[in-house]
This record gives C-alpha cells, sequence and structure tokens, in this order.
C-alpha cells in the first residue's frame, strides 16, 4: 500500500540546508497500523507530509496503492496535532468540509457524518460550534473529518498530543476501535512509546537529524489491546521496554 525506496527529503534555507530524511525505505501493508517514533526533529512529520503528498521528496521512490504521489490525494486523509476546525461551522458541518471540498453530494453524506458522530459520542453536539467542545472532543470531530473520506490511509501527525493523559488514553482506544471497525492503513506519528505499542502493528524507530529506519519493532499482540493489566500486558510491557532501550541508547551516542 505505502512505498518508500531511499527516500531523502533537504530543506533548504538562509541558514543553510536541513537534511531532515536519509534514504528512508519502509513499506506499510494494507490494513497495517504503523507507528512512528523518534527523537525530536528526526523527520517524522516530514516523512507523513511526504506520503501525504503535501511535499515533494528531494530524491527517491514513494507509492501509495502503486501510484507515485505527486499531489494529495482523495484516499488519504491527514489529522494533525491541532484539531483546525473552521469555528464558524457547526461540528456537523466541519466533519461534511471534505465533501464540500471535492463536490461530493451532502445530502448523501450527512448520515454518514451523523453515524461516524455517534461512533465517537458527539451525536449531541453535531450543532455546537466548536468552541463549545473541550479538547479531545475537537479532535473527535477532526477524527469524523478524516473518515468521513473513507480513505483508504489515515495519517495522524501526533493526533494527542496536546491533550490531557486521561483524554489521551480514552482517544487512543477509540482510535483502536476505529481501525478495527474500518480496516484502514493507519500510519500514527508519536511521542509516546506506550501509546504506539497499544496501537501499532509495527513501531518505526527513526535515528536523531536526518531520520533514517534504525529498527523496527513488531508488536505481536492481538487486538483488542487494553491499558493497564490486560492479558497481554506483558508482551507489550516487553515491546515498551525494548523501545524505551532502543531510544535511550541513541541518547547516549554524542551527537556528530
Ligand atoms: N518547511 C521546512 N523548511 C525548513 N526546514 C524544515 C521544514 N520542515 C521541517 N524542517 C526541518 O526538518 C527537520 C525535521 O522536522 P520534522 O517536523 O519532520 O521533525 P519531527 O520529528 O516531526 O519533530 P517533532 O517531533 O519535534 O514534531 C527539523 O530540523 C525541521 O526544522
Amino acid at each position: 500500500m505505502i512505498r518508500l525506496r531511499g527516500v531523502s527529503q533537504v530543506f533548504g534555507g538562509r541558514r543553510g540546508a536541513v537534511e531532515a530524511l536519509r534514504e528512508v525505505d519502509l513499506d506499510v501493508a494494507d490494513g497495517e497500523f504503523v507507528a512512528v517514533v523518534g527523537r525530536s526533529g528526526c523527520g517524522k512529520s516530514t516523512l507523513l507530509r511526504l506520503v501525504a503528498g503535501l511535499l515533494t521528496a528531494t530524491s527517491g521512490e514513494l507509492r501509495v496503492g502503486g501510484d507515485p504521489v505527486v499531489r494529495p490525494r482523495r484516499d488519504v486523509a491527514m489529522v494533525f496535532q491541532r484539531p483546525a476546525l473552521l469555528p464558524w461551522r457547526t461540528v456537523l458541518d466541519n466533519v461534511l468540509l471534505p465533501v464540500e471540498m471535492f463536490g461530493w453530494p451532502r445530502r448523501e453524506h450527512v448520515e454518514r457524518a451523523r453515524e461516524l458522530l455517534e461512533m465517537v459520542g458527539l451525536e449531541a453536539f453535531q450543532r455546537r460550534l466548536p468552541h463549545e467542545l473541550s479538547g479531545g472532543m475537537q479532535q473527535r470531530v477532526a477524527l469524523c473529518r478524516a473518515l468521513i473520506q473513507r480513505p483508504r490511509v489515515m495519517l495522524l501527525d501526533e493526533p494527542f498530543s496536546a491533550l490531557d493523559a486521561l483524554t489521551r488514553e480514552e482517544l487512543s482506544i477509540e482510535l483502536q476501535q476505529i481501525h478495527m471497525e474500518h480496516a484502514g492503513t493507519v500510519v500514527l506519528v508519536t511521542h509516546s512509546i506506550e501509546e504506539a505499542v497499544l496501537l501499532a502493528d509495527r513501531v518505526v524507530v527513526l535515528t536523531p537529524r536526518p531520520g533514517r529506519v534504525l529498527t523496527v519493532v513488531e508488536v505481536p499482540v492481538p487486538r483488542p489491546r487494553t491499558l493497564g493489566r490486560g492479558v497481554h500486558a506483558a508482551e507489550l510491557a516487553r515491546c515498551s521496554a525494548e523501545l524505551h532501550e532502543v531510544l535511550g541508547a541513541r541518547r547516549a551516542v554524542p551527537e556528530p
């Protein structure tokens, strides 16, 4: 589904070039959930923006569903750290925004938008404005806005990092449910190892800038996964420990 071969990204700037990614190879299968972790500035968001077609790679090959990525695609949706809802539109109309942008018939999609809002517990809020909602509720609306596209690929760029710890856990569990029900391919950028291990089939660790794939940790735990003392807690803890070790070990290496 997603295939990166030798993908490098160099940003030009007045104070010199910044090499964000170097020769990244990565495959993400249909329906797979992959998390990307790494130190701040290692190129995680850049990687997502490349897959989304918001940026063109300096070099290398990038394909989604077999096609080279040259621009944003309708079957690839992205959710950012901030929900970026339009403040003057109701919750329902925010969810329907992609429908308008793509020129799809509104009437056929209103029911689907309501179903999505119901799925995340916001059916009673569809006529409210974004400022009447908490941060967690706003991010749920942003998830619904992405899902209305029926994307084959969801790209999530630290979607829960601005939320408090409990809301973040709640939304992680909801995201797992969404992935199980919609069976799409998901790439999640996160700073949280626990979140990555709870949600992902594989966790890709990038090196500090320039980002390269340092290692990939498999999480061989069936879903639904639970936080805390579930039957698979020991296996999830083992994966977390492995990732902490890999990321910690890199910190001990002096920067060149
Ligand atoms: N448009 C741009 N122009 C110039 N440099 C950029 C641009 N976008 C990103 N960079 C640089 O590329 C590097 C990687 O940035 P990126 O945002 O992808 O990292 P990240 O791993 O997502 O960071 P964080 O975890 O802090 O969000 C950084 O050094 C950043 O300053």
